[in-house]
């Protein structure tokens, strides 16, 4: 499957536009002022910036976890306005392959059925041997085949992050988000999760936008965002 067709059957774009988006954590927090972001359909982009200046924040409202107080997130074609919160989840569930750094794995499930979890909580959601055979083929290629049986409270911090990174690439989704998906990685793991998805997107066509601190892996992506210049990140302090 590439990323050409939905699950229903119409064609998929895998762009992102991002227009006068404003959002923020709730009144006096931080707030995040986007004019304009774009990612090209199958585009790899790395973005890049100070630690704070709202990457995350980003991916978060791209992803449709956070909602945008103004403006226009549109990822893979789909406004995620124009969706409720279910409509959201399907979308996530369906289109995106996503790696968040709190990494929002199951603990009472092993290491494959977390891999595989999107396509289960997917509507109709039925697991094939391919889509086994293609989870044990992505976690071969990370080094941890042989842990996906165990639970995520037995396994290290890296073994629980390629797992994620296994999991947001298990769907062959339209659209990937990494924030910093290499982040509790030595060099040779981190290289081996920036070959693994830029292998994967390339093959598939996807769309990737991958927050990063590693300068080292900036060249191999098509664009290099910086958040401090492309966006504004504001905090306002609570007044007390
Ligand atoms: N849930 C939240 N509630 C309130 N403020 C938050 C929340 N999450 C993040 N922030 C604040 O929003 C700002 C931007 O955070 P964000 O995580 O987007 O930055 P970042 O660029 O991804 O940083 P890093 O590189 O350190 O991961 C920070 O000042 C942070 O403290």
């Amino acid at each position: 499957m590439t990323n050409s067709s939905s699950p229903t059957g119409s064609r998929t774009s895998g762009a992102i536009a991002v227009r006068d988006l404003r959002c923020d954590y709730g009144p006096n927090t931080f707030r995040l002022e986007v004019d304009g972001f774009e990612v090209a359909a199958g585009e790899r982009v790395a973005l890049v910036g100070p630690s704070g200046c709202g990457k995350s924040t980003l991916v978060q409202a791209l992803a449709g976890i956070l909602a945008p107080r103004r403006g226009v997130v549109s990822v893979d074609g789909v406004e995620l306005g124009a969706l409720d919160e279910r409509g959201r989840r399907r979308f996530r569930l369906t289109r995106l392959g996503l790696v968040f750094q709190d990494l929002e794995l199951i603990d009472y499930l092993d290491g494959l059925d977390n891999v595989l979890l999107s396509r289960r909580l997917a509507p109709g959601g039925r697991v094939s041997n391919a889509d086994r055979a293609r989870a044990r083929d992505l976690a071969g290629r990370l080094g941890i085949e042989h842990l996906l049986g165990r639970l995520p409270a037995e396994l290290s911090g890296g073994e629980r992050q390629r797992l994620a990174v296994c999991r947001a690439l298990a769907t062959e989704p339209s659209v990937c988000l990494a924030d910093e998906p290499t982040g509790a990685l030595d060099r040779v793991n981190a290289d081996a999760v920036v070959d693994l998805l830029v292998d994967e997107v390339a093959r598939l066509g996807t769309t990737l936008v991958m927050v990063t601190h590693d300068e080292r892996v900036l060249d191999r992506f098509d664009r290099v965002v910086d958040g401090a210049a492309a966006f504004r990140g504001i905090t306002e302090e609570p007044v007390r």
